[in-house]
């Protein structure tokens, strides 16, 4: 490995945790076929959560992709995986080479612009592999994303851009919060990956 890439690959957290910024993964023309094709043929549908009681809906869009149709749990309410489709399978098999860890599930959100995030939170569900990586690919629209230690409350901050892997580690979840704030500069859509191993 050579000093370009090592740097390239720093753990952007200072303790308690593995995030690890890979930078872009796809170029313009890639990004702009994936968008492209998730937009037009993932069966998108509103997000919905139960928390304290109450029953939300939310204005971004999500879908839930597997090894098979299983019922998956999640915020309060259980949701229904599809099947990969040929590009997911694609961009599956990059993120798995890249991250040297295999996956058999992928959450995609579709925020329409800057007044859509996601509230803090962690992603240590029961059903997630423990410690397992999570490996988060963006197109579209470049965001804001935020870190927020559990105890201390420290801050870091990164941008993921259009064609962007993140992958979360280790002990991320049990020490970490994070969150896509909601932001009034962004007026286009951004659409997330996010691969994960639940156990089935
Ligand atoms: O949209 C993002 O970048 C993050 C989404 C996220 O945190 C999640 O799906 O759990
Ligand atoms: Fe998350």
């Amino acid at each position: 490995m050579d000093l370009f890439n090592q740097k390239k690959q720093q753990n952007i957290l200072p303790f308690d945790g593995e995030v690890i910024d890979h930078g872009l993964v796809l170029n313009r023309q890639e990004c702009n076929f994936y968008y492209q094709k998730l937009w037009d043929e993932i069966p998108w549908e509103n997000d919905q959560a139960i928390v304290f009681g109450k029953h939300y809906i939310t204005k971004r869009k999500v879908a839930w992709f597997g090894d098979k149709e299983y019922n998956y749990t999640y915020s309060g309410v259980t949701k229904q995986a599809h099947v990969w489709t040929q590009e997911l399978l694609e961009l599956k098999s990059l993120v798995e080479k890249l991250s040297g860890t295999t996956y058999n599930s992928c959450l995609l959100n579709l925020y329409h612009d800057g007044s859509e995030g996601m509230a803090w939170h962690s992603d240590g569900e029961k059903t997630l592999l423990e410690k397992g990586t999570i490996a988060s690919l963006t197109l579209g629209a470049e965001r804001k994303f935020s870190f927020k230690h559990k105890e201390t409350k420290q801050r870091v901050d990164i941008i993921l851009k259009n064609g962007s892997l993140l992958l979360m580690k280790g002990e991320t979840q049990k020490n970490w919060l994070h969150r896509l704030p909601p932001t009034k500069k962004v007026h286009s859509p951004r659409i997330n990956l996010t691969f994960r191993t639940i156990m089935l």
